[in-house]
């Protein structure tokens, strides 16, 4: 058998294997994702990152590695870390939350205190319209949000107060074209009372809000751990949401063989529904190797 070089083997794998064989030769993960992309007649994920879970990691060498293995953002900061990963090409797909103060010194905009309780409007309209007017002036388009924890409230009353205080924020998001994402959590594993924490309760806080500018942020690893029924749950409700998270169930590390979910499933179930937004990856690696984690999840999830 004659000795092939890498170019003649790169010549006779394209005469011979079509544009997954091209895909498999293509040099680095980025070059050979996006290959795959073009094969698949670009339909695609649009891959991003929780910067949270890779504390030990700067922000500089995490957008170095990242785009390499194919991601396209780096999410969950503030407007003024946006700027570095701008500059490495990568775009921020949902910018983090707010912090403020109420008249009586409460500090609210965190998982905990938000958008559930009328006290708290005042302070988070103020911060909010500040934050969306930073993201689009960073050309950028999605903000998260929180509902707070019950803390005695009932779900019903907390919706009519969300809805109250969100709806006085939506002319300012729909004036800058930023969406305002509130997220789905557990509430019986890391956020114990948390107001959010079922689908069809943030639907109906969506359709009582009425503004194509709000909307969910559907967490994987959260909903596996409180309704399961995660691809008929996407099906149901996919209109709703503008993002989602991904985590490995149970103990949100790696999304790979040691837990539950078959994310290659998922990931074509959201392709399914047209989906243009980013699924950012939000386990916390376990091993050693953070990055090599978090390539493999970039991986498990290029469908
Ligand atoms: O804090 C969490 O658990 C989150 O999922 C934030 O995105």
């Amino acid at each position: 058998m004659p000795k092939q070089t890498n170019s003649s083997r790169r010549q006779f794998m394209i005469r011979t294997g079509g544009a997954s064989a091209v895909a498999a030769l293509a040099v680095t993960l980025g070059e050979r994702l996006q290959a795959q992309d073009k094969a698949a007649g670009g339909v695609k994920i649009n891959h991003s990152v929780c910067k949270w879970c890779y504390g030990s990691v700067s922000l500089e060498d995490l957008c170095t590695a990242g785009k390499e293995f194919g991601l396209q953002s780096i999410e969950l900061l503030q407007p003024k870390d946006i700027e570095v990963v701008q500059k490495h090409g990568l775009t921020c797909a949902l910018v983090s939350n707010v912090a403020a103060t109420t008249d009586k010194g409460v500090k609210v905009g965190g998982i905990t205190k938000s958008w559930n309780r009328i006290e708290h409007h005042k302070a988070l309209i103020e911060a909010y319209e500040k934050q969306i007017v930073a993201t689009k002036n960073l050309g950028l388009d999605n903000v998260i949000c929180f509902s707070g924890n019950r803390d005695g409230m009932d779900d019903e009353l907390g919706m009519k107060n969300c809805a109250e205080g969100l709806k006085k924020l939506m002319p300012v998001a729909e004036k800058h074209g930023v969406t305002v994402t509130m997220e789905l959590l557990n509430s019986k594993v890391n956020h114990p009372d948390y107001m959010c924490d079922h689908t069809d309760w943030g639907v109906a806080l969506c359709e009582m809000i009425g503004s194509d500018r709000f909307k969910l942020l559907y967490d994987i690893y959260h909903m596996q751990i409180m309704e399961g029924d995660v691809i008929a749950t996407i099906n149901k409700n996919n209109s709703y949401f503008s993002h989602y998270h991904t985590g490995g169930v149970p103990g949100r590390n790696e999304i790979d063989e040691t837990q539950e979910l078959y994310y290659p499933a998922i990931m074509k179930a959201i392709q399914a529904t047209g989906f243009k937004g980013y699924v950012a990856q939000e386990f916390i690696p376990k091993r050693a190797d953070k990055l090599g984690s978090l390539k493999q999840g970039v991986e498990i999830c290029s469908v």
